[in-house]
């Protein structure tokens, strides 16, 4: 663990159930490989994980079964340990590398700016290896400008102890926003392909692993598994998945199963197999709360005789990086919680509600415009984390807005077209995230990830779901989207998971937390600044005429659609303008955060 992190809290646990084959997952883990610096129960940073896979290894092939460890992709943007660096990523990967990954792919994230794509190729892809799987990306080689696999396009390999011969592929669900330099192939389409159709029809297997920076309740892995069920039959096929953010565990069939484990290294999951080649394979799965409590718990091991010395070394690895980048810097001290989706929004504790009544109205500002009102309009998916009350640090910067996304705008359009472009965006039509054609779609560019999972309404046990939203909905006047389950003072708050396993999935006994529907963009109307030295901003109850539209250049894409369904007659990106040249949102935070919360014996 890291300096001055806490120490996880005593808790009841679920244990783990070993089988012959066993693996360990992490997905989404956008930089956080320092742990949760501010939370107990996440505590446990990439070299306790080490640690935790090396023992549990060494316990499976003692009694010779087989461990596998696996990530699905997300590894950038998000934390300071990668944001803050320059270049980005200047420590991440060789921490990262020192986990002897078996299976990883790429998710979104390494793939929207073209230096983190070549990154990946060029570093992440070789310290792995084959074990780097790309089964639907493709990227122009930045030495010779050729068209190439951003890595082998599956693995077929033999498991250690069990022999199991196993047939691996990884996707990524069908993004569209990546930058040019890389093409990724619709999961639907690269299933078609002779390379996949001779790997499926490889009579020399007892397992497909199917690993994915892909939901695990999505139309893309319901390609893959039909096409395999169809070349296959009942062979066992697990599923590794992500994107969500979410704990979730979905039985396809008998012989099926797929597993996503969460986000930011608050969850490392678990799942077994016990047997591979019986005509009823037993699936076990746990979401382990990522400290050190529960990874003495499911090893037997304690304080003195857990820590291998290659993950303790690991940790001083990531404590030199933090250092040499100056994480712990504080810049102010928050003077309560702000969640993201912890609580309704708007309220007094929504993240999205400080924005747009406090940070927004008081720095969105281009003097060459100071006689306008603006509408600014930034998407919920750009605030990525909640902000703690106490010391607001280097770190948490970019945990909260890790974006390089600046700000753009349409000068003067009219006050109704604006709002009915945000009206749109916001819109229960879904046309900027699900279609009528493709209902489940695994990509909505706007609202954070979690929110995709309730969107498109694709969760586990979807009865109980609805017929408990619909009640809490009625109660709260506004959409929660996660279940209670029955609280008990006994227990702290955590996730409380239901899945297609039931509710017994979390390895932490929890109290539940509720969390909140939020839109997929705020809107926040600033009215014009006074051009007069000295003069007060003129404030303006009225509606203005007309607006500039202002909003983060990450959306423009939307942006353009709604205009168009506005009937707004503009060209983008042409008719477009940079509204603060070189400011980013991270930017406007932290200053505003520098100006207004100072640090005092109440907020420290
Ligand atoms: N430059 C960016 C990139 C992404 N976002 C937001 O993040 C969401 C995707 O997050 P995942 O971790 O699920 O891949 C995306 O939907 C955007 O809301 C952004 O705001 N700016």
């Amino acid at each position: 663990v890291q300096p001055g992190s806490p120490s996880p809290i005593p808790a009841k646990l679920r244990d783990i159930q070993w089988g012959k084959l066993n693996f360990l997952h992490t997905t989404d883990t956008h930089g956080w490989l320092a742990g949760h610096l501010q939370e107990p129960s996440y505590s446990a940073d990439w070299g306790d994980y080490i640690s935790l896979a090396t023992r549990m290894r060494e316990q499976a092939e003692s009694q010779g079964w087989d461990l596998l460890v696996i990530d699905t992709g997300d590894r950038v943007e998000g934390n300071g340990l990668y944001d803050s660096s320059d270049p980005k990523g200047k420590y991440l990967y060789d921490i990262l590398k020192q986990q002897p990954i078996d299976l990883l792919c790429s998710g979104n994230h390494e793939l929207y700016k073209q230096n983190t794509s070549e990154t990946e190729f060029l570093t992440n892809v070789p310290n792995f290896m084959d074990s780097y799987i790309a089964s639907n990306i493709d990227i122009i080689d930045p030495n010779s400008a050729k068209l190439v696999p951003l890595g082998p396009r599956f693995k077929k390999f033999t498991t250690k102890k069990q022999g199991y011969r196993i047939m691996a592929f990884g996707f990524l669900f069908d993004f569209i926003g990546n930058y040019n330099n890389t093409r990724v192939q619709r999961v639907e389409d690269a299933v078609k392909e002779s390379w996949f159709q001779e790997a499926i029809h490889d009579d020399e297997i007892d397992l497909f692993i199917v690993l994915g920076h892909v939901p695990v309740r999505s139309e893309e892995y319901q390609a893959v598994h039909e096409e395999i069920r169809n070349a296959r039959g009942n062979i066992p096929i697990q599923f590794f998945g992500g994107h969500f953010h979410i704990r979730d565990y979905a039985r396809y069939d008998t012989h099926s199963s797929g597993l996503a484990s969460g986000r930011f290294m608050e969850t490392i999951g678990f799942l077994s197999i016990d047997d591979v080649k019986s005509t009823a394979p037993n699936f076990s799965r746990r979401y382990i709360d990522n400290n050190l409590f529960s990874f003495y718990h499911h090893t037997g091991l304690n304080e003195t005789n857990f820590s291998t010395n290659h993950g303790r070394n690991v940790s001083h690895m990531i404590q030199h990086a933090r250092h040499a980048l100056d994480l712990d810097y504080v810049h102010g001290c928050a003077p309560k919680t702000l969640w993201v989706d912890r609580t309704p929004y708007p309220s007094s504790d929504s993240v999205y509600t400080w924005l747009e009544t406090e940070v927004l109205p008081q720095s969105i500002r281009n003097p060459l415009r100071d006689g306008t009102s603006a509408l600014a309009v930034v998407n919920t998916g750009a605030i990525r984390f909640d902000i703690f009350k106490g010391p607001f640090t280097q770190d948490s910067t970019f945990i909260v807005s890790p974006f390089t996304s600046g700000f753009k705008y349409i000068k003067d359009v009219p006050y109704t077209t604006a709002k009915r472009i945000v009206a749109l965006l916001n819109g229960q039509t879904k046309i900027f995230t699900a279609s009528a054609q493709h209902p489940h779609t695994s990509y909505c560019p706007l609202a954070p990830p979690e929110q995709c999972a309730y969107q498109s309404g694709n969760m586990a046990t979807k009865d109980r779901q609805t017929a408990y939203l619909q009640r809490t909905s009625q109660q709260h006047g506004q959409a929660i989207i996660s279940l209670e389950v029955e609280s008990d003072p006994q227990y702290f708050p955590g996730y409380t998971t239901i899945d297609d396993a039931g509710d017994d999935g979390d390895d932490t006994i929890h109290s539940s937390v509720s969390f909140y529907q939020v839109p997929n963009v705020i809107p926040t109307l600033i009215h014009p600044h006074s051009t007069q030295v000295g003069e007060e901003d003129l404030d303006s109850s009225e509606e203005p005429s007309t607006v500039d539209l202002v909003y983060v250049d990450f959306i423009e894409p939307y942006i353009a659609l709604a205009a168009k369904f506005s009937g707004l007659d503009v060209n983008l990106p042409q008719d477009s303008d940079v509204y603060m040249d070189g400011v980013t949102l991270t930017h406007l935070i932290e200053n505003w955060i520098k100006k207004n919360w100072k640090c005092d014996e109440a907020t420290s």
